[in-house]
């Protein structure tokens, strides 16, 4: 059986130390860190991540705010809201919730964001810092499972590592993570056009499954021993559950634990580090902002 690695745990224990970083923050320059979240429409699962993304932020002594508009807020709209956040000295972290409506080009507005205020990672320029292994902000998904590893004490030096998935949001930027100094391991980045997956990521000492559809990694794709990182967040239809689905990510758990070393769970791996790292971003572009001061 495979070693379940608690998300939650160590998220709670990054949130702490966020918490300690806040009040120092506040104590040295007299206001809290600030974090603005934008959401577009009333969509119930983006509303209950930006819900729980509010509270850890206020729980850690971060100033956040949600800005809520409908879906047919108009692009410009959206432009001219980033830049008064741009130009907000009390805002260090913006977050434009993804996806966004079709009539608005997700590109432009994550360009529109001052990169030192881009506590998501997704601006060209810190995703080009990110590749070129120079300070960043760094995307808080594949950020956070660096910290699992970590703090988890997974060997990652010269280790094979596959991600499963390539886009812009977690695979490549995973993938640029895991070959940086410090962590080097191996690299394979491996999606849907794959030709034999199985055969592929079954040379995995850590497997990253990031492709978005539910219970995608069978036993059969999973080196013994290896260590899976589940990503997926899918909702599948549950009559029997409360809500009417239950949450399953992009690894088949029963089957998977049977042969993993260690194994993150959904919910309760990868999801609340995110969150955490949201925060430790937030935090880092505070003081950032302090020391050199821009907008
Ligand atoms: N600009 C932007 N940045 C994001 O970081 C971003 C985004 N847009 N759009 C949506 C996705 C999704 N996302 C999640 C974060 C945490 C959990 C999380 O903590 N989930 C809990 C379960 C929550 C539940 O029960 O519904 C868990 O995995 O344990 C889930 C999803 C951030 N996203």
């Amino acid at each position: 059986m495979a070693h379940l690695i608690d998300g939650k745990a160590v998220a709670a224990a990054v949130r702490d130390e966020v918490a300690e970083g806040a009040a120092a923050f506040e104590a040295a320059h007299g206001r809290r860190p600030g974090l603005r979240v934008v959401l577009l429409g009333d969509n119930a699962a983006s509303q209950s991540y930006v819900r729980a993304k509010a509270r850890a932020a206020d729980a850690a002594g971060i100033d956040a705010d949600t800005l809520l508009h409908p879906d047919t807020l108009p692009e410009a709209d959206l432009l001219a809201l980033i830049d008064q956040l741009n130009a907000d000295p009390a805002v260090d972290g913006i977050l434009v919730q993804l996806p966004l409506p079709d009539h608005i080009d997700e590109a432009a507005v994550i360009r529109a964001i001052d990169p030192a205020k881009d506590v998501d990672g997704f601006h060209p320029e810190n995703v080009g810092k990110l590749v070129l292994g120079e300070e960043t902000l760094e995307p808080c998904t594949p950020a956070g499972i660096v910290e699992m590893l970590r703090r988890t004490n997974v060997e990652t030096s010269g280790a094979h590592a596959v991600v499963l998935g390539r886009s812009n949001i977690v695979g490549k930027p995973m993938a640029s993570l895991l070959l940086r100094r410090g962590l080097d391991c191996t690299v394979t980045v491996c999606h849907s056009r794959t030709r034999d997956l199985a055969q592929v990521t079954r040379q995995a000492d850590i497997l990253v499954a990031a492709i978005g559809r539910a219970e995608f990694v069978t036993a059969d794709m999973v080196k013994p021993g290896a260590t899976v990182i589940d990503v997926g967040i899918n909702r599948v239809e549950d009559a029997t559950r409360e809500r009417g689905y239950r949450l399953t990510g992009d690894v088949d758990f029963e089957a998977v634990s049977e042969v993993a070393g260690a194994l993150t769970p959904v919910p309760g791996g990868v999801g609340p580090m995110t969150i955490a790292m949201l925060l430790a971003n937030t935090l880092e572009a505070a003081r950032r902002r302090a020391t050199r001061p821009a907008g």
